[in-house]
């Protein structure tokens, strides 16, 4: 592993507020271990936010492999000047670059300080008639179904991308089934009949770059709780920080990145799903350097989300389908600070429960 992606920020690591999270093994997860879905499940109702250790297996150590492939595609990719980039914002919300400064900073008036490269997974059927003959079609083909102009970069790296997704898909769908599982959720009941593969879905896998920066106008990821079903995050340097709801909004802590895992965390719409039940935790990016973000940092999420058209109460108590949940909170992500504190999106209802 290349030592850049572990570097510490600069307040002593012996001060950091450490987030305390399980650690949930995901070869037991695929093995049918009971104890280890209730333990998933335990870990969902109380904070929303785990460890999932990939090591254990081998349909699964291979996405710890191809993590650092990634990062490595991502660094030449966001290395490229502005309006390169610029030429890939195909003006979507789920596809193409988003450059800095869309959504609201981690600091009071700040703006965001990062930078994205979004690949829609639009209909994840799609995928997989691309893999049976296993990479022998064009790799320009639009495979990752709803892309309308695919960058340069995601075509010439489109198998390693492509099992990424793949892999990314088995985990999160993996995980649904045994959260169904523990809690005995039957037929049309149970989550993946809400995450059908042949349905539309905003499902997104994203690459992530927060740049050095000196400017106090750009600052950071600000908090937030995650629209959709479940976030499988490889996060490998320091930066991210959660308000746990065990803590009750005390302060925010530290999540410590741990080689071999990931981090999971439960989104709005599946805590709407789960009527309430889960947890979607909330959560920012800060920058290491304390005011500054010293050192460039990545991180690659994958964007679980269920079927666009499926009916959920949200925050409010009103019945909303996903799609407008996704469409609403994404509007309230770029809004000002103060547009923010007037509403129960940003957070999902989050932050007023940890406030009671
Ligand atoms: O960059 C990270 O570590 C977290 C990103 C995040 O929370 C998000 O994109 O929703
Ligand atoms: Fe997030």
């Amino acid at each position: 592993m290349s030592t850049h992606y572990t570097s510490h920020p600069t307040i002593p690591v012996n001060q950091l507020e450490l987030a305390a999270l399980p650690t949930i093994d995901f070869a037991k997860l695929t093995g049918g271990d009971a104890s280890e879905a209730q333990r998933l499940l335990d870990a969902c109702v109380t904070q929303g936010f785990f460890y999932l250790d990939l090591q254990g297996s081998d349909s699964s150590s291979k996405i710890l492999a191809d993590q650092y492939a990634l990062l490595d595609v991502m660094k030449n990719y966001f290395d490229q000047p502005h309006e390169v980039k610029m030429e890939d914002n195909i003006e979507s919300v789920t596809d193409g670059f988003k450059p800095i400064g869309t959504f609201a900073g981690v600091n009071r008036n700040s703006r965001d300080c990062y930078e994205t490269l979004r690949v829609i997974v639009n209909c994840f059927s799609s995928l997989v008639v691309f893999f049976e003959p296993l990479f022998s079609r064009s790799p320009t083909k639009n495979i990752l179904n709803g892309s309308s102009k695919m960058p340069v970069t995601i075509q010439k790296n489109i198998s390693l991308i492509s099992n990424f997704v793949f892999d990314s898909h088995f985990i999160t769908h993996t995980i649904l089934a045994r959260l169904s599982d523990a809690l005995q959720l039957q037929g049309s009941a149970r989550f993946e009949s809400n995450h059908r593969d042949e349905k539309p879905s905003t499902t997104t896998l994203v690459l992530l770059h927060y740049p050095q920066n000196f400017d106090s106008e750009y600052s950071g990821h600000n908090k937030h709780t995650d629209i959709g079903s479940l976030t499988l995050l490889f996060t490998p340097q320091w930066g991210l920080q959660l308000l746990s709801p065990v803590e009750k909004a005390k302060s925010w802590l530290w999540v410590e990145p741990r080689p071999g895992h990931a981090v999971i965390n439960v989104g709005d719409s599946l805590r709407f799903l789960s009527g309430k039940r889960f947890k979607s935790c909330l959560h920012r990016v800060v920058p290491t350097g304390g005011m500054f973000q010293e050192e460039d940092r990545y991180s690659i999420a994958y964007f679980l989300r269920p079927e666009s058209d499926i009916d959920f109460e949200d925050s409010d108590g009103k019945t909303v389908s996903v799609k407008k949940w996704h469409d609403e909170k994404y509007i309230m992500y770029t809004q000002t600070h103060e547009t923010q504190d007037q509403s129960t999106v940003l957070t999902g209802g989050m932050e007023q429960t940890l406030l009671d």
